[in-house]
């Protein structure tokens, strides 16, 4: 290497204004509301990207680029196109500065990334088949904290789906949670952690946890530290009911974590069928004293299979919720009546 002379890492492109440079045109002070959180660190934003692997001469999206750290980190990855979606318009000078300097492969847009359809972003021709090797996309997000649980949870969707990005087959993800998000997502069965996260992730994606960045990385500094996860769509969903059953399912589960099984399958049978429960039991072949953090995915499997059959069994079971004002109070007035009733019988 002796004597080699300093190459620019673009060598089609003119060098990247420097992270100063941009900071320059930018003079933004962190809005919380919006989550912000800064990286600027251009060594732990090439670690981000180099963990999402796959960049360079992929069509990248990236949410929420914010003052560019992890945007100059792709851009030095050379992807083949590169889009990049940001709410806060205050962030748009020092983008731009970065979208010059990138030949017209990057690409600005203003908006809100829950809002934002991504099926017709990519060229066409990138579409791939499920079942084929994953297509050079690649989304990538030091995400908004406030955002962060929602958008994966409505992606998770899309890539059940096929929609969205997964239109064009099994995009891959990289992106930061909470450190605790992002322990809940990888989190195996026994584990503390383990929640609704863990199996909505795990039955769709393969997923993650490739390091952590401490808090003070960040300017401002969060309270917390931060997880890098990355997700690659499973060629099939290890649950194969529809996406809104197993949410349902998963969500009523864990709404009583630590708590026995048996709570979680009373929040989805109407309060006077508890027939209903034991008939989870008997099909599931599910231990009374289990409780749902030690779950499996196979478990979770038998439990919305049971589901969707009473379901179609019983019309407007779907739709009941055992948590509405309705229910609860027609759940009161069902426990005094049967009170009375065995007051009644038992007075006589
Ligand atoms: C945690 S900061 C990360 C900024 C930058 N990527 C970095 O690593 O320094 C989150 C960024 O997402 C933007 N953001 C917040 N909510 C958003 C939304 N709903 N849609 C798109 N961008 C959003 C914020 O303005 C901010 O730039």
């Amino acid at each position: 290497m002796a004597g080699k002379k300093a190459m620019s890492i673009l060598p089609n492109l003119p060098p990247l204004p420097t992270m100063k440079e941009v900071m320059s045109v930018q003079k933004i002070s962190a809005l919380k509301r919006l989550s912000q959180n800064f990286l600027m660190d251009l060594n732990l934003t090439n670690k981000i990207v180099r963990h999402a692997k796959f960049v360079k001469g992929a069509h990248v999206c990236e949410v929420g680029p914010g003052p560019g750290g992890i945007t100059r980190s792709i851009l030095n990855k050379q992807p083949a196109s590169f889009y990049v979606i940001e709410k806060d318009k205050r962030f748009l000078p020092g983008l731009e500065l970065l979208s010059e300097a990138s030949n017209g492969k990057m690409k600005i847009f203003l908006g809100d990334i829950l809002r934002f359809d991504m099926s017709k972003l990519f060229p066409d021709d990138l579409k791939h088949d499920w079942l084929d090797i994953p297509p050079m996309i690649h989304i990538i997000g030091n995400l908004p904290f406030s955002v962060a649980t929602p958008l994966i949870i409505q992606w998770l969707q899309e890539i059940q789906e096929h929609k969205g990005a997964w239109s064009y087959g099994r995009s891959r993800l990289t992106l930061t949670f909470q450190l605790e998000v992002a322990q809940r997502m990888v989190a195996e069965p026994e584990s503390l952690m383990r929640s609704r996260l863990s199996i909505m992730c795990q039955y769709l994606c393969h997923v993650n946890h490739v390091f952590t960045i401490p808090g003070k990385a960040f300017t401002p500094a969060p309270d917390v530290d931060v997880g890098v996860v990355t997700f690659v769509p499973r060629k099939e969903p290890l649950i194969g009911q529809p996406f809104k059953l197993v949410e349902k399912v998963v969500r009523c589960m864990f709404q009583h974590r630590q708590k026995l099984i048996k709570w979680g399958f009373e929040m989805l049978v109407p309060f006077d069928r508890p027939d209903l429960v034991d008939r989870f039991f008997k099909l599931s072949g599910i231990g009374e004293d289990s409780r749902p953090m030690e779950l499996t995915i196979d478990e979770f499997k038998s439990i919305c299979c049971i589901y969707e059959e009473l379901c179609n069994e019983i019309p407007g079971l779907f739709e009941y919720d055992a948590r509405s004002r309705e229910v609860s109070e027609a759940k009161k007035q069902w426990r005094t009546a049967k009170r009375d009733g065995e007051d009644v019988f038992l007075g006589t």
